[in-house]
């Protein structure tokens, strides 16, 4: 998550005491998302099959509370400062509703400020869930998720695919956040290392320079528009595909294990990157053997890269595309 900024197309309404019924019940459950993908800084973006999974019930109680399992746990807060229910009320909050009463039932699985999308899964199935809990007249349509959960985010490369699946390529006219879903090549298998330390994104982004030159925008944009075409069509293009030119060698400095990783990653001819803000490296295999190769070659690198002081582990997962985006499961209605 970065900084947020304020779009005309979300602006808050006059708040209101309207409250959403009791008794509403839903799970929702959004998938990682890997953005960049090298060249496609804040435009790109891959849903994988990790997930986050929210339980939210509206209750008469007057109170807010938050069940955190997995990732996060004993670290989130549990009351409405917790990110999926302060994004929750703050939603119902923008169409004039307040709530009776709120119970949340988390379970995490994206791991936190390591380049996996946990923001915007948070985010995500935070939007849903208000949106589910709001009248039927009142409800947001495709559009207007994404615009609301791509403004809350600061940028719209995660939370696309974590609402459309697959790989999402998202642009902005005036503040106005748009995305398309591409179906990615059945071969590829994404494959994250991911270190024991954290980086946030807003740290990640603050090194970033105001501008770059015209020959390093001019070949990010020709590996950017290749890339698309490497992972859905040709996926023997993704070595030159994933080159950037925009952010990984500003950022390396903030995370030498993961810089060093992929280099030699890419210096043995494999497509790696680095996931979204970091530090997770991102590796694309395209059949079973080279996936064992590349999770091989990771965990013998990954000993050497390690800085033998710090208490740094690598987790290796050998993922798959996500296909679909978000999804919500409406429970029962209960009577109060
Ligand atoms: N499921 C969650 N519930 C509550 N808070 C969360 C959740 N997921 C993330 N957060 C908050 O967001 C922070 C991480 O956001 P950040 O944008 O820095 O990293 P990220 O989203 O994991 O990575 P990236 O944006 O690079 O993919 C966490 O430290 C935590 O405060
Ligand atoms: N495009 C974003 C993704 C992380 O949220 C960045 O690299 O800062």
């Amino acid at each position: 998550m970065s900084e947020r900024v304020p779009s005309p197309a979300v602006e808050r309404r006059s708040t209101g005491t309207r409250m959403v019924a009791a008794g509403q019940e839903a799970t929702i459950s959004v998938p990682a998302t890997s953005a960049n993908l090298g060249p496609g800084f804040d435009t790109l973006g891959l849903a994988v099959s990790l997930f986050d999974t929210v339980t939210v019930r509206t209750t008469t109680t007057g109170t807010v509370t938050v069940t955190v399992t997995g990732e996060g746990a004993g670290e989130l807060p549990g009351d409405e400062t917790h990110l999926v229910a302060r994004t929750l009320l703050e939603t119902l909050e923008r169409s004039g509703f307040g709530c009776p009463g709120l119970e949340l039932e988390t379970q995490n699985l994206i791991p936190h400020g390591r380049g996996l999308g946990s923001s915007a899964a948070a985010i995500v199935s935070a939007v849903l869930a208000a949106n589910f809990l709001l009248p039927d007249d009142e409800k947001m349509d495709s559009a207007g998720l994404l615009q609301l959960c791509s403004t809350l985010e600061g940028h719209p490369d995660n939370v696309a695919p974590a609402l459309l699946g697959a790989l999402a390529i998202s642009w902005e006219t005036g503040r106005v956040f748009r995305s398309t879903r591409v179906a990615v090549h059945p071969s590829i298998i994404p494959i994250a290392a991911v270190p024991a330390t954290s980086l946030s994104t807003e740290t990640a982004r603050a090194l970033l320079p105001a501008s770059v030159s015209h020959a390093s925008a001019s070949s990010n944009a020709g590996r950017a528009a290749l890339l698309v075409h490497a992972l859905s069509r040709e996926p023997e293009f993704l070595l030159d595909a994933t080159q950037d030119a925009l952010h990984q060698e500003y950022r390396a400095q903030a995370m030498l294990p993961s810089a060093t990783l992929m280099r030699q990653l890419r210096a043995q001819g494999f497509p790696a990157v680095i996931s979204g803000a970091g530090p997770t490296v991102m590796t694309f295999a395209t059949s079973d053997a080279e996936a064992r190769t590349v999770e091989q070659l990771i965990h013998s690198l990954a000993d050497e890269t390690t800085d033998k002081n710090s208490s740094t582990g690598w987790r290796v997962l050998k993922l798959t595309v996500a296909p679909e985006g978000a999804k919500l499961v409406v429970h029962q209605r209960n009577e109060l």
